[in-house]
């Protein structure tokens, strides 16, 4: 009954976007886009009026939504116009800016079941995303730009509509039963503008995002941002009523109807113009310069290029036979060999050996000249570094020849990329 209500006052409202408030600050001047498309009007509100709309993105493409939020954050001015927007994706996996894939996701199964892997342009963790995941979108100028506020209208969306009782931890993160994840937040805060973007699983296929986030002991060394994994349930596990598109146009109508502080207004809250909902269609002839900023994201340089620097090693136990037989070691001797990637790319290779292991008496740290170097960091690197891993003292014992044993790990490491 309450969501009926709440469809047709949503539907009432629903209008295709004819028009977008311009950012008339220098930045779009920085941008340099030819911004004055003939079908994006210059709607500016009337003076003193502000007004409030729901954005719902036509695309599915995580890309292309990504690209669509970076291009509202570069180029619109949200001081008299608030806008939320929902838009959900193709199965993908978004990690945060500064993240390493090959430590969040589990690479050969996301290209087994072509999942996308994106970079986002915000912090934070890595989250999966399908058609049974809602992402919600709040734009603000920076002053108004509060997490806390967007989440309790999400939590009150969830109580109104569905009688769903949530809490908001200090992550920011939405929890429901005590204890499970069902919405992950994130955020970009530039001089003029921020955006607020949260997820809410609603009925994703849990099994695979369970398999695209399973995480393996790589020995990786980085200072990238780790995420924090938790249990999550779908929405639609707690209710069956809940779905995609009935929880869209319950968050929808809670922003629609919270009056909004205006910022010259001295904290006294009005009830705004409501614009309702509107559909969004991201090309290029609407958003100019969009195609561009997509590419950017799609691109290898972007996705896996902009990882920050990372060292991984393997380590292999020397059998005792191998070693100088005169002499006595204190510990296990170990060869590491150890492979670092910058920008994405193979950068240096490096054996540390260990005393007693090659017949010239060499050891310490040596940098090995290989073909690998300027090469993509990729799967099958990472497959070969973890068959390393497996090599267990049983497999090397059979070698009768130091060398032998140093070439043998070596091989393991580098010969399959
Ligand atoms: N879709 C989704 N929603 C909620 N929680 C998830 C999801 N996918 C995975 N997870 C769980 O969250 C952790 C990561 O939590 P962590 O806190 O590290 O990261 C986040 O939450 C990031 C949220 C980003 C939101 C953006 C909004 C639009 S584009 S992506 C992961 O290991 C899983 O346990």
């Amino acid at each position: 009954m309450a969501q009926s209500l709440m469809r047709k006052i949503a539907m009432s409202n629903m209008f295709v976007v004819v028009g977008l408030t311009r950012r008339t600050s220098s930045r779009s001047l920085a941008t340099g886009k030819n911004l004055a498309s003939k079908k994006i009007r210059n709607e500016l509100p009337p003076e003193g009026e502000v007004t409030k709309s729901v954005f719902m993105s036509q695309s599915t493409d995580i890309n292309t939504n990504l690209a669509l939020e970076d291009w509202m954050y570069r180029n619109m001015d949200f001081s008299n116009h608030h806008v939320m927007m929902v838009w959900r994706n193709e199965p993908c996996v978004v990690i945060g800016r500064h993240q390493n894939p090959w430590l969040e996701a589990n690479v050969p199964f996301l290209a087994e079941k072509e999942i996308t892997l994106a970079r986002r342009n915000s912090g934070g963790g890595t989250v999966y995303h399908d058609r049974g995941n809602l992402n919600i979108t709040f734009f603000t100028p920076r002053e108004r730009y509060d997490r806390k506020y967007n989440l309790e209208l999400v939590k009150r969306a969830l109580y109104r509509g569905f009688g769903i009782k949530s809490v908001i931890n200090d992550r920011h993160d939405i929890i429901v039963q005590d204890k499970y994840k069902i919405s992950g937040t994130a955020a970009k805060l530039g001089r003029l503008t921020g955006y607020h973007h949260c997820t809410l699983l609603v009925n994703a296929n849990k099994a695979d995002l369970t398999k695209a986030l399973a995480k393996r002991e790589h020995g990786i060394q980085t200072t990238a941002t780790a995420s924090t994994p938790s249990p999550v349930v779908n929405l639609a596990d707690m209710d069956n009523k809940v779905t995609v598109e009935a929880l869209q146009t319950a968050i929808g109508y809670e922003y629609l109807r919270t009056p909004a502080l205006r910022l010259d207004d001295g904290g006294e809250r009005q009830i705004l113009k409501q614009r309702g909902f509107q559909f969004v269609n991201p090309t290029e002839d609407w958003f100019p310069g969009l195609s561009e900023l997509k590419s950017e994201l799609e691109s290898w340089d972007w996705a896996f290029g902009r990882t920050p620097e990372f060292t991984v090693s393997r380590s292999f136990p020397v059998p005792a036979e191998l070693l100088a037989p005169s002499k006595v070691y204190s510990a296990t001797q170990e060869l590491v060999i150890s492979m670092t990637v910058e920008k994405g790319l193979i950068d240096d290779v490096t054996l540390n050996i260990p005393p007693g292991l090659v017949e010239s008496g060499f050891h310490g740290e040596a940098s090995v000249i290989t073909h690998l170097k300027g090469k993509r960091f990729t799967s099958e690197a990472l497959s070969a570094l973890e068959d390393a891993m497996l090599t267990r003292h049983g497999d090397v014992k059979k070698l009768d020849d130091k060398e032998q044993f140093v070439a043998k790990c070596f091989d393991q490491v580098v010969n399959t990329i």
